[in-house]
């Protein structure tokens, strides 16, 4: 296959000594000169092709089909290690459920394979709904491993897939974004009567959209990301004559629940770096912008070069996997063992009306319910779903549970005095809480004991009271279903509430998300990074050069090579950012292969009179 061959001698410095440059260059047959590029290029004029100058062969690559082959328009902002050890154990076990539901129920009775068919609060097994490869795939592609190999060795498991569809997509879900790629340039001349030599005219390409976040009030969960994974700003429109520049791209906003904390995408096993906490109503942050139009060959117009025909593409949009994860914004959170009767007390306080039923899991989503003990004061409490021993390690609805308690700032805990042991509930609970964090433990709360109304609750209340009492604890009795002793248990956490709420400083969680702009600034400076900016890895065995910098990678990416002048362009800017210096420097020989982004080159001496260089431009020729 023929490859194109390209000289710059008009703009690289020609050699004037008949000896190779390059002493380390074989004498013999170059093993690589059978390298053969799929050139999509026309040979060059003659001019172009002079023997004598440095020349490099230009050949671009297949697209890549893999992102990560592109590093420069990923956005990477952080490569922490994380707490990849504490997902480990986290198997959620089905004989365990069962042992704890003890229902029939718990299989998908409607018989189709559909895990997702449960909104019913019908706990489903996804077991079973696909085989067991199609789950190793499945796990090792949502966890972003490599391979399966990878997958096991570091701890993978299937608790994810264990959880109910519900669940795991009413507060986690996984997004792709993209920002509009520029539109491009064009090149154009005035062509006007009267007006001989209109000059240059090709306008500039449009913005691409950019990509924004905003927290829509009215959503109270994650949902509909279950159905809407991709979302992708619109292009630019391309430049057009007459100096007229290209639209800009349609922007996208994806709109997330109060509450959301935004993630780069897992990847490797490993939790990405948290970006954004959406908190707010209305809140909106601009999360990747759209690509920079190309310029058309009015911008490129100089005294030295009065009609240029030179153009450039549209600089790609970034893109990049979230993991989105909702967080309750609630003051007060209900907690206690399932079946306990915190729904009803929820119901008992305010104005919510969830599920209750006598068996346990009635509740698989929280349910949030205002407060009103005045006419300004009021508080958001969540009943959130029943928590079972083992929960830390994702027993039960586990850690889909807990990480909901996180932002309460008081919890109620509820036991089930008609049970058979309230007290060692209570620890058991009080157990799991400290086990899945520390400071979820530290939090103020206090204790209802609930069912009063029932006898074998009023026998168990002295033995609970006085072991709780001899721990300092201060324990209400109530009865949820006939609303008794209920207002006590308000006051008093909204008292509790209050005095949080004064002791805690405005301490922002995150303080340097304060900028809810700071990823867009960051790819904004990514892409600003100067094109001698750029490190040479050498692969000895296949004599191959990569020349990895973003500021050079997106120079090729948006050079549109169907310009002649582009290649001259190209092969100025390499030559005046110091690559083809920096390569000879290391010693770069006569037929490696140099391969900058999309681009493969060979590399070919600038004094070589005879030999392999010449050869392959005789071959062009
Ligand atoms: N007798 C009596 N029954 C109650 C009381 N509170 C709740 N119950 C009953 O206990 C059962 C469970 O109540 P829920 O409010 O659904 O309990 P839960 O803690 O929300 O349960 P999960 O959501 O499954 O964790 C229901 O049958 C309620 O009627 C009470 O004060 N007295
Ligand atoms: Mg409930």
């Amino acid at each position: 296959m023929a490859c194109a061959s390209l000289s710059l001698s008009s703009f690289l410095p020609l050699s004037s000594s008949s000896k190779p440059r390059n002493p380390r260059k074989p004498s013999g047959r170059n093993p690589n000169r059978n390298f053969k590029p799929k050139s999509k290029f026309p040979p060059l004029p003659p001019a172009y092709r002079s023997a004598g100058g440095e020349a490099t062969t230009y050949t671009r690559l297949p697209p890549k089909d893999s992102a990560a082959d592109a590093p420069f328009l990923e956005v990477r902002l952080h490569d922490s290690p994380s707490a990849l050890e504490s997902r480990k154990g986290l198997i959620f076990h089905e004989d365990v459920k069962e042992e704890f539901m003890g229902f029939e129920s718990y299989n998908d009775d409607d018989g189709d394979d559909d895990d997702d068919d449960d909104e019913d609060g019908v706990l489903t097994s996804s077991f079973g709904s696909e085989s067991e490869e199609e789950e190793l795939d499945l796990a090792v592609e949502y966890e972003g491993y490599e391979d399966l190999e990878e997958f096991l060795e570091k701890g993978g498991d299937f608790k994810e897939k264990g959880v109910p569809a519900v669940m795991r997509c009413f507060d986690r879900a996984k997004i792709y974004v993209k920002a509009g790629d520029g539109g491009n340039g064009v090149v154009a001349f005035r062509r006007e009567k009267f007006v001989p030599y209109g000059g240059p005219s090709g306008g500039d390409g449009g913005r691409g959209g950019d990509v924004y976040l905003e927290v829509d009030g009215s959503m109270n969960s994650l949902l509909p990301f279950r159905k809407a994974v991709h979302f992708r700003a619109g292009r630019g429109a391309h430049g057009q004559g007459r100096k007229q520049v290209g639209a800009k791209g349609e922007d996208v906003v994806v709109k997330v629940a109060p509450g959301t904390v935004v993630r780069e995408a897992r990847k490797g096993g490993v939790e990405g770096e948290v970006l954004l906490e959406l908190v707010k109503p209305g809140q909106r942050a601009l999360l990747l912008p759209g690509g920079r139009g190309g310029r058309g060959n009015a911008s490129f117009k100089t005294g030295m070069n009065k009609v240029p025909k030179i153009a450039e593409n549209g600089e790609e949009g970034a893109e990049m996997w979230l993991d989105l994860e909702l967080k309750l914004v609630a003051d007060v959170g209900i907690v206690g063992a399932p079946n306990a009767g915190k729904s009803t007390l929820l119901s008992a306080i305010s104005a919510a009306q969830p599920t209750i039923a006598n068996y346990p899991f009635t509740t698989l989503l929280p349910n949030l319910g205002v407060v009103s003990l005045d006419f300004d004061a009021t508080m958001v409490v969540a009943d959130l779903p029943g928590l079972l021993e083992g929960a830390h390690r994702g027993f039960g609805l586990g850690h889909e549970f807990l990480r909901h308690t996180e932002r309460c700032s008081v919890l109620i805990h509820v036991v089930d005095g008609s049970g058979q042991q309230p007290a060692y509930e209570f620890d058991a609970v009080r157990l799991e809480l400290e086990l899945f964090s520390p400071e979820l433990a530290e939090k103020p709360y206090l204790v209802a004991y609930n069912k009063m109304d029932l006898p074998e609750a009023t026998e168990n209340w002295n033995a609970f009271k006085q072991h709780l009492e001899s721990q300092g604890i201060h324990v209400f009795c109530i009865s949820a279903m006939n609303r008794q002793g209920t207002h006590g248990v308000v006051l008093a956490s909204y008292e509790l509430l209050q005095k949080q709420l004064k002791a805690r400083k405005e301490v922002e969680e995150y303080p340097d998300l304060a900028n809810l702009n700071h990823v867009a600034d960051t790819v904004r400076k990514q892409r600003s990074v100067s094109m001698s900016d750029f490190e040479i890895i050498h692969e000895s065995s296949t004599n191959t050069w990569h020349v990895v910098g973003a500021g050079i990678q997106r120079f090729v990416q948006m050079t549109n090579w169907q310009y002649s002048e582009s290649l001259r362009r190209f092969q100025h800017a390499l030559e005046a950012c110091g690559v083809n210096k920096s390569l000879m420097k290391q010693g770069v020989k006569e037929g490696d292969t140099v391969i900058v982004g999309e681009m493969e080159m060979v590399w070919h001496d600038a004094d070589e009179t005879f030999g392999p260089s010449r050869t392959k431009k005789q071959a062009v020729g």
